[in-house]
């Protein structure tokens, strides 16, 4: 049946135009406020958008005031208009008569007379039955209470440049037709809002609790990056009164990520959030000039195998990461606590202004949550004010002395030349005393704090490393003798080249947090970490420590762990210790690959001792992936470009070869740009992409990324059955959304010969 010979298609047509020409109107309503053109508004309104009687001319006054639309509103607005709602629900609350009929879009609309809903926002309460809520009986919770109601109909709606196309009811027997077509679009849409489309299991995600922190482990293409904005859009929407979005950070794991977002976080309404990488986040926040290693260095030198002894350089990386170091420098810092701490007591000349005990007591009790310098700072007021009034005290106690003094020489001397000369030294004396007791109070609070300033937070890390006895005290019983001078050795080293490690960073800002605070301008209220399987327990410790705030929303995937040397190898830690108020939450379905590329995903997984759940991916069928072997240069160039020329028949259009590593993918970028007859990119970083190129990356450079097509090219650099080298096969096998592709001299290269039959094309 052509949607329109559906009973409703005239009713929702017009419904359609009715809330087109009502949002135009607030359009032109609002851009003439802007405009200050008020005056003429009678005017003005003749034209607009009357096609229907409601929009009369005092009710779409009254909006306009009321609407008194901020630029960002009236920007967002416009960009809905096209497709003012995506889904409508008839929904019967308990306690009313009525059934309503309800449009959810992207912001919500309002008569300004009725109050009447015209459109609701996805996020209003309400509108979680039609994510939530199956048709029947259901409910949902709003601002504390819950309330109940029957859900008779979930329609959605393909309307494009303000035409409608196609609408369709889910119910129980039908599957997500809309999430069907939206899955099988291309993949430079990628990160687009899935507002319409979002699932249940998604949903529970971004509305749970948003006073606790959230940590979610999701398989790859589970939509962890996209829940992560939506619950982004959800939180400011609810906190809207209370929430500064310049208060929300995102942690991305690289610009190109931030570059991604970027596009998809107007199109959720949300604006001006501060966005990061970690490497970034920490320089500016630690405030230092300093150089830092590539956070991928470690990992291309170990992927290429340049180790000279891997399992020490993993096992520092493991040990700066985790909480025992964190123990470490705790002693460490406690130690630099008691030298900043005052002891004296605090003097002008031979007078006691403040007992050092009770000066001791304020440091290390009173001030105790505050930060090393804070306290200084703190403490110097103390000082401060207790010389502001004990010096006038002293003062006029001197000036009586000296009076007394006057009054003995001019009553008592008897002779009137030494009663003069009396008089005069007793003047002079007073004078110098006086001065001599103004310029030490000038000085005393400084002299007092001199060595109670803290030092340059760098100086202390280095000292650590310099001095061995120190290292041996403050690691012992938590490193052995010789895995303590071993890796204060290496330490000393790195840092008398004045570079750092990524792993520097979470102790750095640590040590900046206890010693001289992170500034208030620095930190962030709410923090999102994408990638987060990549962190360590010391980087998460450090970021709620020096942010002085768990609300946290961390998502990543365990089993896409290539860093797990310095990163996380279950979650336990993290919601047991660094975040215990937070909800854990599970990701199992995949919606970027087709079935028969999970598949070999999944099987290629359970090569890994660890057992990582099999990925679900929602029914979407493709192509089984293909594989080819071949022999020398020209075959296995001719093998990647029957791949590409597969794919770009089957209409992909971002197509990626990816190698084990660089070295592999600069063979591949030559042999491509001499036989290929498109252009070729190569990205050994996160740089942006061409699209329209034929791109070649590293496996760990795909991480995060998604294509139409990959084709798994290994020319020199075989797979091994290593944790890392399966984990970085998986990586990239994940990042194909329809068509994937394998080629290696043999099928044991790639790890392919231990799978079983039939997981590949034939
Ligand atoms: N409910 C949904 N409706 C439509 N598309 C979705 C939905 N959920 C996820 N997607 C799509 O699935 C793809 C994967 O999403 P996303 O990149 O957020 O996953 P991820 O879990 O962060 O992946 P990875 O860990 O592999 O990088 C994206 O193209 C996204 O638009």
């Amino acid at each position: 049946m052509t949607i329109q010979k559906h009973p409703d298609y005239s009713k929702e047509t017009e419904r359609l135009s009715y809330t087109k020409g009502y949002m135009q109107a607030i359009i032109q309503l609002a851009e003439l406020n802007q405009g200050q053109h008020k005056t003429n508004l009678k005017e003005a309104m003749e034209g607009i958008g009357d096609s229907d009687s409601s929009l009369n001319y005092t009710s779409l006054l009254a909006t306009s005031n009321f609407l008194n639309i901020a630029e960002g509103e009236l920007k967002h607005l416009k960009e809905v208009l096209p497709r003012p709602y995506f889904a409508r629900i008839n929904f019967k609350a308990a306690d009313k008569q009525e059934e309503e009929i309800l449009y959810i879009g992207k912001i919500s609309l309002h008569e300004p007379e009725t109050q009447e809903p015209i459109v609701i926002d996805w996020r209003s309460p309400i509108a979680n039955v039609y994510y939530d809520g199956r048709i029947g009986d259901v409910s949902y919770e709003a601002y504390g209470e819950e309330y109940e109601g029957n859900l008779s109909k979930k329609r959605q709606y393909k309307i494009e440049d303000g035409k409608l196309l196609d609408f369709r009811d889910v119910d129980l027997t039908t599957t997500d037709e809309l999430l069907q077509e939206s899955l099988a679009g291309k993949a430079d849409h990628r990160l687009t809002e899935i507002v319409s489309t979002i699932q249940a299991e998604q949903n529970q995600i971004i509305r749970a609790d948003l006073n606790r922190p959230i940590i979610v482990q999701g398989a790859a293409g589970s939509g962890k990056t996209t829940i992560a904005l939506h619950r982004i859009s959800y939180f400011l929407y609810h906190y809207a009164d209370s929430f500064r979005p310049e208060e929300l950070m995102i942690i991305a794991p690289n610009r190109m990520f931030i570059d991604y977002i970027g596009d998809v976080l107007p199109e959720l309404g949300v604006n001006r959030i501060r966005q990061t990488t970690y490497i970034d986040y920490m320089q500016e926040a630690i405030g230092e000039k300093m150089k830092v290693r590539s956070p991928q260095a470690k990992l291309i030198k170990l992927v290429n195998g340049e180790w000279e002894d891997p399992t020490f350089e993993k096992w520092v990386s493991g040990f700066k990461g985790s909480l025992k170091y964190k123990k470490l420098l705790d002693r460490y810092i406690s130690r630099i606590r008691l030298e900043l701490c005052p002891k004296d007591d605090f003097m002008l000349e031979k007078y006691r202004l403040v007992n050092g005990t009770k000066l001791k007591r304020l440091y290390l009790t009173d001030y105790n949550y505050l930060s090393f310098q804070k306290r200084n700072d703190k403490i110097k007021e103390v000082l401060k004010s207790h010389l502001r009034q004990k010096k006038k005290m002293i003062l006029d106690n001197i000036q009586k002395k000296y009076d007394t003094m006057l009054e003995q020489a001019l009553f008592h001397v008897q002779n009137k030349e030494k009663r003069k000369q009396r008089v005069v030294d007793v003047m002079e004396w007073k004078e110098e005393r006086f001065n001599t007791l103004q310029k030490e109070a000038k000085t005393a609070v400084s002299r007092y704090m001199k060595p109670l300033t803290p030092k340059k937070m760098l100086t202390y890390y280095k000292e650590l490393f310099n001095d061995a006895n120190l290292f041996a005290e403050v690691s012992e019983d938590i490193l052995s003798t010789q895995q303590s001078e071993r890796f204060r050795l290496y330490q000393q080293d790195l840092l008398a080249g004045k570079e750092f490690e990524v792993e520097d960073l979470a102790p750095l800002f640590y040590i900046k947090h206890k010693i001289n605070g992170i500034p208030k301008e620095k930190r962030a209220r709410n923090v999102v970490i994408d990638e987060a399987q990549d962190y360590s327990h010391f980087q998460l410790y450090a970021l709620k420590a020096g942010l002085e705030t768990d609300m946290f929303t961390v998502v990543g995937d365990l089993a896409q762990g290539i860093h797990s040397y310095r990163g996380l190898k279950s979650w336990k830690t993290v919601t047991e210790k660094i975040l215990p108020r937070s909800n854990f939450m599970t990701l199992k379905k995949s919606y970027r690959t087709t079935i028969e590329i999970m598949d070999l995903a999944n099987a290629t997984l359970q090569l890994l001792k660890q057992d990582f759940p099999t990925v679900e991916p929602v029914v979407r069928h493709g192509q089984k992936p293909s594989f080819q072997s071949f022999e020398g240069e020209e075959e296995f160039a001719a093998s990647v470009l029957k791949s590409v020329e597969e794919s770009r028949e089957k209409g992909c259009d971002l197509i990626a070869v990816i190698g084990k590593n660089d070295r592999e993918c600069a063979v591949i970028y030559e042999l491509m740009k001499k036989h290929s007859t498109e252009p070729v990119q190569l990205l050994l970083e996160h740089e942006p992409m061409n699209k329209g190129h034929l791109l070649i990356m590293p496996s760990y450079v795909s991480k995060g990324l998604e294509f139409d097509s990959v084709i798994i090219a290994c020319y020199n650099d075989l797979y091994e059955q290593t944790e890392l080298d399966v984990k970085l096969l998986y990586v990239a096998m994940t990042r194909a959304m329809h068509e994937l592709h394998l080629i290696s001299p043999d099928r044991e290269k790639l790890l392919l010969h231990q799978l079983k039959e039939g997981i590949l094309r034939p």
